[in-house]
């Protein structure tokens, strides 16, 4: 029978479904996004607004250097109005001659006549700038925070507007790009008949044309809706705008119930043409769209973001440098662990698969960083943003072979058979099981030489010689040491590990080698080998392991390992 859930007992009565959008020719769902938006930060603005401790100077400027560096081109530095720290911050940029001549600049502001004056004054010598405008027009707001009617609203708007004009006029002569931005706050709730009426009121003020566009601003001021019903409002707005071609459409999505990244990347396959977000999703509440995660997206399916994420961590500590907020280990593409496989079955296939691209790209010529990637497990190459594959595989109680034996090939060059990675695998288990957490390369590697190489046991063996008669029998003789003696042992078989084995059955050693597996190591003058074991001892089958310069040396010290091994598990 199907296990019966109950009822919560939480209030959820006092909410309603956000309704549907009457949009049966919807077109979004089946487009893709083939080239990036254009993008807008709003890191320090919106992003700065919401944290704790905003920004002093010296953070700002590394924050909007970074985003510089990054290839943002519009960039909304503040709020000048609201302090004189926003409206310095801003002076400081122009003054300084900080800005490149290919990023436009924008300030927030309330359609307030004082403020809106303050706020184009700081844009005084600013080569490019934008003055975004912004009034609530959801009904709660034009009811609650403003008490006005629609008319009113819309007049807050086209008044504002005007002033934004008037004030260009007369400080920003010399501004050779001056853009204009308005959003209707709160777009999602607001009528759409309204929002669009008022857009297109703001548009007759600003008259866009030719060579003067207009940015209209959609906001998911709080996220009230699957990102299907957004996309769904960004798409009537797109249809029904006229001047459409002079329109800059463009979203700007909040991250209230965690579907942010969705809802901009359905608005652009609605229509929208640009997004406004903050690196790692930083802003009021939950955050404004994360940036990072969306060029990552984007990335991720072959279509360049024009915008450089090659060295995450860096970004990453810039951002956490600047909002003194952490970014969470799992978050997209820039957390510590989104490259990391601890359970066994994604280790094992995170191994084959770095394998078998390497042999493809080999096989089609072609260096295996230019080679089309597919890994499972891993969306993205961790190199290409500057992460390696130190933290790919980690082991804890959760890691099967596969992790284990990954580290040690990548740590050791060692490259185990496969039933010698079970055998292993199962003694790192025991201690991960006993001991809990994560497990790095040196623990596994203190774990194998103690298991295999240790030459604590029965038998240890020092040096041998050799000879190979006539008729081919090959004979060895071998200095071991046994209980701490150092003893010769003599024998011959058809090759040297069984004319070995037949020199330990001389001192009651009994060893009947069912496989073997050597390799080198390294090249070069200091080769070295490393030769796999697997061993019939006193109706046990173990595994021994031996490394050394010369593979017969190695081959006589795996057979010493699984005696070890034998003896072990006897005792
Ligand atoms: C969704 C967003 O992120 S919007 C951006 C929000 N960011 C900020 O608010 C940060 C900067 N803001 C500030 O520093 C201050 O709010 C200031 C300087 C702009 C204004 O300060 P104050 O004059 O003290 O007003 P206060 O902060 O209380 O804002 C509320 C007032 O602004 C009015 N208001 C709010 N938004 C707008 C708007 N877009 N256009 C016109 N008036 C507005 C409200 O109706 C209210 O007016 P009231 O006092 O007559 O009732
Ligand atoms: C000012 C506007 C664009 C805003 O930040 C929002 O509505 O979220
Ligand atoms: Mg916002």
């Amino acid at each position: 029978m199907v296990p019966q859930q109950q009822p919560s007992g939480m209030p959820f009565q006092r909410y309603r479904p956000f309704p549907a959008i009457d949009l049966a020719d919807r077109t979004w769902p089946s487009k893709t996004i083939t080239a990036a938006p254009r993008w807008l930060s709003t890191d320090l603005r919106d992003g700065n607004q919401a944290l704790i401790e905003p920004m002093d100077h010296e953070r700002k400027r590394e924050m909007f250097d970074l985003l510089v560096r990054m290839g943002y081109k519009e960039i909304e530095v503040g709020f000048p109005a609201a302090s004189q720290t926003d409206f310095d911050f801003v002076r400081g940029l122009i003054e300084t001659g900080r800005i490149p001549a290919d990023v436009q600049i924008s300030v927030l502001t309330q359609a307030r006549e004082d403020l809106i004056e303050r706020t184009v004054q700081s844009l005084v010598g600013a080569e490019r700038a934008t003055v975004h405008l912004y009034n609530a027009t959801a009904p709660e707001f034009r009811r609650v925070v403003f008490g006005v009617d629609r008319d009113a609203c819309k007049a807050i708007a086209v008044e504002g507007t005007r002033h934004v004009m008037r004030f260009a006029e007369q400080y920003l002569g010399d501004t050779a790009h001056f853009g204009y931005e308005y959003s209707p706050e709160i777009f999602i709730d607001t009528e759409l008949d309204f929002a669009l009426e008022v857009c297109e009121a703001v548009m007759d003020e600003w008259r866009p044309g030719p060579g003067r566009e207009i940015i209209l601003n959609l906001p998911a001021t709080v996220e009230r809706a699957t990102p299907n019903v957004y996309a769904d409002q960004i798409e009537w707005m797109s249809r029904n705008l006229t001047r459409r071609e002079f329109v800059c459409v463009s979203v700007h999505p909040h991250n209230d119930r965690g579907s942010g990244i969705a809802a901009a990347e359905l608005g652009v396959l609605a229509g929208a043409d640009r997004v406004e977000g903050c690196l790692f999703g930083h802003g009021e509440r939950t955050g404004n769209v994360d940036l990072v995660t969306l060029g990552m997206n984007l990335y991720s399916q072959g279509v360049d973001p024009q915008i450089d994420f090659s060295d995450i961590d860096e970004i990453r500590r810039v951002v956490e440098h600047c909002t003194q907020l952490p970014v969470a280990p799992r978050h997209p593409y820039g957390g510590d662990l989104v490259y990391t496989a601890f359970s066994g079955s994604h280790q094992d296939a995170v191994k084959k698969g770095l394998a078998a691209l390497e042999r493809d790209a080999a096989e089609a010529g072609v260096p295996v960083a230019e080679y089309p990637w597919r890994v499972p497990y891993l969306p993205i190459d961790p190199k290409e943003v500057g992460r390696d594959y130190e933290a790919v595989i980690r082991v804890n109680s959760q890691s099967g072979k596969g992790g284990v034996s990954y580290i040690l090939q990548r740590d050791h060059a060692l490259d185990l058979p496969r039933r010698l990675q079970i055998d292993f695998s199962h003694k790192v288990q025991a201690y991960t099981d006993a001991e809990g957490g994560e497990f790095d390369g040196e623990r596994i590697w203190e774990i194998f030489t103690d298991a295999y190489l240790a030459d604590n046991g029965p038998v240890g063996f020092l040096a041998h010689r050799s000879q190979t008669d006539s008729d081919g029998t090959y004979r060895i003789a071998a200095d071991v040491r046994v209980q701490g003696e150092i003893r010769e042992i003599t024998g011959s078989g058809p090759g040297p590990l069984s004319a070995f084995c037949d020199a330990l059955a001389g001192i009651d050693i009994k060893v009947r080698v069912v496989d073997y597996v050597e390799h080198a190591l390294s090249e070069g003058s200091d080769a070295r080998a490393a030769a796999y074991v697997e061993a019939d001892i006193d109706g046990r089958t173990v595994w021994g392991v031996g490394l050394n310069h010369n593979i017969t040396a190695a081959s006589l010290k795996a057979v010493c390992s699984a005696v070890g091994q034998a003896h072990r598990a006897k005792g």
